[in-house]
């Protein structure tokens, strides 16, 4: 089978492809594959590092508001079409899955008018314009939460879960914390702000800093790649506690979740993907300055099962967080509990499930 596979800008994309593909590794030796994406977003370094065939078009996004920039976007969704028929003529594609972001855009919309079998993976419970756009060409839609059906038509509609959540079940969690120089002895809260960092969580945990210094806990704070250096400078000034490690990015997430017991993170739907198929609390700081504010929705869909705690942005104080810390990691009770609510949440089989998807349409299609 001829797999296209196209996702991008953020690790939230980029992550369940790749997992998708991983998957399709382990079950089908001959399965090809081709990844299309942009040199721009993170997927040209990512997906790279995994030796996975790359090729990329030039996209941009769409403004919400009436902008001279649009139409230069839609010059080059147009080009963008015709490069990818290209792509997708000469690989001989028997199926293509776009996992989000604008990138898909083109790649998708030519699959279809090509007339090969095509599915989008949407990973949040309120879905992005690129995907709402698609859903009406694509012949299926793989969604995640059950609250997000209502945005597409229903008989395309299949709740398969996000492949990463496969992905990371059966890692070597003590590998995981030796491989970033944490002890295996003490509990660890990992903080990061989805695969980009974020900035208001990188400034409450600064403030946190020396606080966090005195916890029976350590502590995995990854900044965000953009972020790193002028963290480092802040802590350079204010000391760095030895049960604090401090990292621009993790390369090996699964197996570092696997030695986690508590995450402090944004609620991007891959994250949650992951913290709920292997039953870790969290305290969510959902983003609000995405499309139609759809990571509290995410985070709600989760805390509302007593599987998080919601901390809004506007809410977030150094005080508040390490109060929530210490709430869930002091009191052995509670954070059972919050384990089995995440664990009941998770969607571990994902991968498979959409893989089926994926085998059933390329049957359907006689290829
Ligand atoms: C600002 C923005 O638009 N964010 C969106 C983006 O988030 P973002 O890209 O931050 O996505 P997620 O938080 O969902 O996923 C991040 C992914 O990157 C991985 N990771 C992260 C940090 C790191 O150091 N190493 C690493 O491997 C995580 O394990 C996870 O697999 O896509 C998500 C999924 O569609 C959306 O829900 C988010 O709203």
């Amino acid at each position: 089978m001829k797999i296209v596979v196209s996702g991008g800008g953020t690790g939230g994309h980029i992550y369940p492809a790749l997992a998708l593909i991983r998957e399709i590794q382990k079950e089908n030796k001959d399965a090809e594959f081709l990844y299309i994406g942009t040199e721009k977003g993170l997927e040209s370094k990512i997906v790279t590092r995994e030796n996975i065939p790359f090729k990329s078009i030039h996209i941009t996004g769409f403004r919400r508001k009436l902008s001279f920039e649009n139409v230069k976007t839609v010059l080059r969704f147009l080009k963008g079409v015709q490069n990818s028929k290209k792509m997708l003529k000469e690989f001989k594609a028997d199926i293509v899955i776009g996992t989000g972001g604008y990138v898909c855009g083109p790649v998708v919309y030519a699959a279809a008018k090509l007339g090969i079998p095509t599915i989008i993976h949407e990973q949040n419970s309120v879905p992005g314009l690129t995907n709402k756009f698609l859903s009406r060409y694509v012949d299926r839609v793989a969604i995640c939460f059950n609250e997000a059906k209502s945005f597409f038509s229903s008989e395309k509609v299949v709740l398969t879960g996000n492949p990463r959540a496969s992905e990371v079940i059966g890692k070597d969690g003590i590998k995981g914390k030796l491989s970033v120089g944490l002890k295996t002895n003490q509990p660890v809260v990992l903080i990061v702000g989805g695969s980009r960092g974020a900035k208001p969580i990188n400034e409450a945990v600064l403030k946190s800093l020396t606080e966090l210094g005195e916890k029976p806990y350590q502590i995995l704070y990854v900044t965000g790649d953009v972020h790193y250096e002028e963290v480092r400078k802040e802590v350079d000034l204010i000391g760095n506690p030895d049960n604090v490690i401090i990292k621009p990015f993790i390369h090996n997430m699964p197996e570092v979740l696997a030695g986690t017991d508590l995450v402090v993170a944004r609620s991007g739907a891959t994250s949650l993907a992951e913290i709920t198929s292997l039953g870790i609390p969290s305290i969510l700081i959902p983003s609000p300055y995405v499309t139609n504010n759809h990571q509290e929705k995410n985070a709600r869909a989760v805390s509302d099962h007593g599987a998080a705690i919601l901390l809004l942005e506007k809410d977030l104080t150094a005080k508040k967080l390490i109060e929530q810390m210490d709430q869930i990691l002091l009191d052995d009770q509670k954070l059972k509990e919050m384990k089995k609510s995440a664990k009941r949440l998770g969607i571990p089989d994902a991968a498979s499930k959409l893989y089926d998807v994926m085998e059933e349409l390329v049957r359907e299609a006689g290829k």
